[in-house]
């Protein structure tokens, strides 16, 4: 098991966005601002199916850790913490979490 992981891959969006540095990927989306990094975390979406149905194991790879940086650029433009996420997940998990499902179906 890898000891990286998204928390990790946050900080450091949120560090080179910070930086404005002219080689930063990063910096360059944050400049040209939601829009643009919720394209881009569109076309990552796709070439992420794609490699699926072509059972393409590398390149589903590949395109998820495209589609997760992308997409924790666009939580980060928008202000939405990684941590909100994970607790609306886990709201989701157990019985608690059901219950919580049951009650929106009322
Ligand atoms: N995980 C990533 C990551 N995944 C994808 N990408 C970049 O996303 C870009 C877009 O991918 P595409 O396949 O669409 O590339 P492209 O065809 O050149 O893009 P367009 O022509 O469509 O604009 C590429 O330039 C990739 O390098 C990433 N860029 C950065 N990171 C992480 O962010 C850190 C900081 O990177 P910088 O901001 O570049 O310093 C890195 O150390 C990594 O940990």
């Amino acid at each position: 098991m890898s000891a990286f992981d998204l928390a990790k891959l946050e900080a450091i969006i949120a560090e080179r966005a910070r930086s404005g540095d002219a080689g930063s990927w990063t910096a360059k989306l944050f400049a040209k601002g939601t829009e643009k990094a919720a394209q881009k975390l569109g076309e990552e979406a796709v070439e992420t199916v794609i490699a699926a149905v072509k059972h393409d194991r590398q390149g589903l790879v590949s395109e998820s850790a495209d589609l997760l940086y992308h997409w924790l650029v666009v939580l980060a433009l928008e202000g939405v913490p990684l941590d909100e996420v994970m607790r609306e997940l886990e709201s989701r998990t157990g019985q608690s979490g059901l219950a919580e499902k049951a009650a929106r179906k009322d």
